[in-house]
């Protein structure tokens, strides 16, 4: 028997919920499909228990800027208890509930195109259902952790973002193949809640390869001190793993073997895109759904696919997911209703999206880095400058170590991106975002005066120091 719906969504993580909501508030029934947990990576296995992990870690090292204030040993099992809590101990059934409340359909099971506008969904237990979509099919169905073709790496069974985000034990040695955020962060995060032994393996230069250099370096400094070896420029020959769950052996081209009691893998993602139907539907198995600036998926004929989230490969953030899966619900129900809105385009994954880093120190970034400004052919002047100057950045901890760096186009004397690097610097990306995406120029920014004595007064030091 055949369901009919307005829209599909197949997928029910953070984008695929938003598309729910926007398309039902646009007056259009909708089913979403999921075959695991409604939440998505992100509620379970990767921004959420990261978070939860990170934040004792976090808060410890502010503690131990600040004389008279000290910190005993972190409670671990207090910590993984309360990431327990944060991930409602891998129970849905409160998002389930909401998707109910929207309201909208939820249907347990793996979805696939099966031709145009229809999916075939296995249900728990090897059923089978048909759903058929009247105007769209989103998919919203995210990332996977990519296992690079390393020797050994894959019959050594190591962990990847799933498995440290859900740990239930720290590693007493830790090695991590990679050197970007999943990397940073549960270095940080497996080092601060007591892994004796924590060893970064970095293909390239340095760590955050696409922020500012000098967050990587900041950063990298940062985690010496605290006793997180950082190897650069490694090249990774083989891995062993004689016994399931033992020790593992990491092997390179020239230096010597590192031991470790797991290995956590994070050089980057792959769509969730295999086995989902997109042959049926004219497109390739296995990559990343490309989409107009309406999400819409391009070289679809009559326009009824949809991509939103990770797997349209755009910014593998939630928060930029969520913002197209509002753009793609609204868009799904005007086209239905006849309207063509043009406003209702993504322009903010163009911009360069905000992302933050929650290490110690934080590092955040919105826009355009230097060298990426220079490269898409901007006229530009970068202006540096050390937050720890800045008396709100003094007051927060002794030795506060902080870097700002605003990429300003000349032409047209905007801010095409900003980065920010030390303790507490999230909560400044905000403004940042909002200059760089509204396009203020700077002779009006210079009118937000920032609050005495806040780390955001660098803010006003950024401007003097170009000249204002
Ligand atoms: C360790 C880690 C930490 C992160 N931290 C942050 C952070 O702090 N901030 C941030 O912005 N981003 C963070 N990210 C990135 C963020 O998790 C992703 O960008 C986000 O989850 C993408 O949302 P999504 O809805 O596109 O996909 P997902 O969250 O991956 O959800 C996709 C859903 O689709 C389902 N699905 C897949 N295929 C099918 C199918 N065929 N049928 C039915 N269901 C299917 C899956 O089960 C899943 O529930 C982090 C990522 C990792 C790995
Ligand atoms: N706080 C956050 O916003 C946050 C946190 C975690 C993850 N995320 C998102 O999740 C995505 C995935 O994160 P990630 O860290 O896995 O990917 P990434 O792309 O940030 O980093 C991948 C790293 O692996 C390295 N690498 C790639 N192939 C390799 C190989 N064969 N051998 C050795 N090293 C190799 C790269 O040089 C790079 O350092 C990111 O795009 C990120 O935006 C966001």
């Amino acid at each position: 028997m055949a369901d009919e719906f307005d829209v599909i969504v197949i997928g029910a993580g953070p984008a695929g919920e938003n598309v729910v909501d926007r398309a039902v508030r646009g007056g259009l029934t909708v089913a979403v499909v999921e075959e695991r947990l409604a939440g998505g990576e992100c509620s379970y296995w990767a921004c959420v228990p990261s978070k939860a992990l990170l934040r004792p870690v976090d808060l410890a090292g502010e503690v131990s800027r600040v004389p008279g204030l000290s910190l005993g040993e972190i409670d671990v099992a207090a910590v993984l208890a309360r990431r327990d809590e944060a991930v409602s101990r891998y129970d849905d059934s409160g998002q389930v509930r909401w998707v109910e409340s929207v309201p909208a359909e939820f249907v347990r099971g793996r979805g696939r195109l099966d031709g145009p506008k229809r999916v075939r969904v296995t249900t728990e237990g090897g059923g089978e259902r048909v759903l058929t979509a009247r105007q769209a099919v989103v998919l919203a169905t995210g990332s996977k952790a990519a296992l690079p073709p390393t020797p050994g790496l894959a019959e050594a069974d190591p962990w990847t973002s799933h498995e440290v985000t859900a740990a239930t034990a720290i590693p007493e040695r830790l090695a991590v193949l990679g050197g970007g955020v999943v990397a940073c962060e549960m270095a940080q995060a497996m080092h601060g809640l007591g892994a004796r032994q924590t060893t970064v393996l970095v293909r390239g230069g340095g760590l955050l390869g696409r922020m500012e250099p000098f967050a990587g370096e900041m950063l990298a400094e940062s985690f010496a001190e605290a006793g997180i070896d950082v190897r650069t420029r490694t090249d990774v020959a083989r891995v062993e793993r004689p016994e399931p769950g033992g020790k593992v052996t990491v092997h390179f081209a020239e230096e010597p073997p590192l031991e470790a009691d797991e290995l956590l893998v994070a050089t980057g993602r792959r769509p969730a895109t295999r086995d989902l139907g997109l042959g049926s539907v004219g497109l390739a198995d296995g990559k990343y759904v490309e989409v107009d600036d309406s999400l819409r998926a391009t070289g679809v004929p009559e326009g009824w696919l949809y991509a939103v989230g990770d797997v349209n490969g755009r910014n593998l953030l939630t928060h930029m997911g969520k913002y197209q899966a509002r753009i793609c619900g609204d868009v799904i129900a005007a086209r239905a209703r006849g309207d063509e809105l043009p406003a209702m385009r993504d322009l903010a994954d163009g911009y360069g999206a905000p992302q933050v880093v929650f290490t110690d120190p934080q590092v955040c970034a919105v826009g355009r880095t230097e060298a990426a400004a220079r490269e898409a052919g901007f006229r530009i002047r970068v202006v540096d400058y050390d937050m720890g100057a800045v008396t709100g950045a003094y007051l927060m901890g002794d030795g506060y170590r902080g870097r700002a760096r605003a990429v300003v186009d000349e032409d047209r004397k905007v801010l095409l991106g900003v980065t920010f690097a030390g303790p507490g610097a999230a909560e400044l990306l905000h403004a940042a975002t909002i200059a760089v995406t509204a396009e203020v120029p700077l002779d009006r920014l210079w009118h937000a005066v920032p609050s005495f004595p806040t780390v955001s007064e660098v803010w006003l030091r950024l401007l003097e120091a170009y000249g204002l």
